[in-house]
């Protein structure tokens, strides 16, 4: 079946999986993935817990080579290229990463963002991209007269918008977030999705949530995976429906989408 939706307004693409599985041991967790992730749009995946949401945003960045026994099948192409034709240093600098739980460094401000250019040997001055990135994760002018405050004192919110500063700062290509906002209060979440927004403009967004009035609010495209139960009593998640977020939150093709997106999915 053809899951390629219809195009959004930038159809250039950012990430492509192509018949892509991937195991954990002799465990297959995700079948044959087909999706084409596109520029300058905000991408969520949504699904039940297990489907293998945050599996597969590990498999963009190649932070799944990380953990112990995990294998994919088929391939994911950036740039045109499979991601195993590039070092995964390069990789993840060009493809970030967000994490649930906001994760400075205990150091300052000023140098969770700063060691990271110092270790990928940036040249250029560092005291402008502390200010930019923070000026683009929208915490500049709450932290700017403390920057050598320590991080571990900024609340979750300004935490998580630190952590986009430190991935912003790199200066991605793809910035991937694993439920940004699933500590956060609903202010902070709000600032988030103001934020995703912006960031649009200059990056490209693909997030895991199960908030779903986030994911209809920010996201451009959204991809719903599902778990098919096997015969051997193995659960196997899958692309079930990717489309417009307004097609999938208004009028989707499956039953199963209708009521996963509307809370009434068991
Ligand atoms: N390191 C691992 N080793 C073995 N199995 C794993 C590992 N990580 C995840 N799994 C299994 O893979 C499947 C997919 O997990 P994953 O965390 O990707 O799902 P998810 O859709 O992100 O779930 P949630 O919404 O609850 O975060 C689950 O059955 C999970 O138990």
């Amino acid at each position: 079946m053809n899951l390629q939706p219809i195009l959004p307004e930038s159809s250039e693409l950012a990430l492509s999986c192509q018949e892509l599985s991937v195991y954990y041991g002799n465990s297959l967790v995700l079948k044959d993935i087909n999706l084409d992730l596109y520029a300058h749009q905000i991408t969520t995946l949504i699904g039940p817990s297990g489907c293998g949401k945050s599996t597969l945003l590990r498999c963009f960045n190649r932070l799944n080579d990380l953990v112990p026994n995990t294998r994919i099948q088929g391939k994911i192409l950036f740039k045109n290229k499979d991601i195993y034709r590039f070092k995964s240093v390069e990789i993840r600098r060009r493809i970030g990463m967000v994490f649930q739980k906001p994760n400075p460094f205990p150091k300052s401000i000023y140098e969770n963002i700063a060691l990271g250019l110092r270790i990928n040997g940036y040249q250029g001055d560092i005291d402008e991209v502390v200010e930019y990135s923070l000026r683009q994760a929208t915490l500049w002018d709450e932290v700017k007269n403390h920057l050598n405050r320590n991080a571990l004192t900024l609340s979750g919110g300004q935490q998580q918008r630190l952590c986009i500063a430190r991935a912003i700062a790199l200066k991605p290509e793809i910035l991937l977030m694993d439920e940004p906002c699933s500590s956060l209060d609903p202010v902070s979440t709000a600032k988030i999705d103001d934020l995703l927004y912006e960031l649009k403009q200059h990056y490209t967004i693909v997030m895991v949530t199960h908030n779903m009035q986030q994911a209809s609010r920010v996201s451009d495209m959204t991809a719903f995976f599902n778990i098919k139960n096997m015969p051997n009593g193995i659960k196997v998640g899958y692309l079930s429906e990717y489309d417009l977020t307004e097609i999938i939150f208004h009028n989707p093709k499956h039953p199963s989408t209708q009521e996963y997106v509307t809370g009434r999915f068991y």
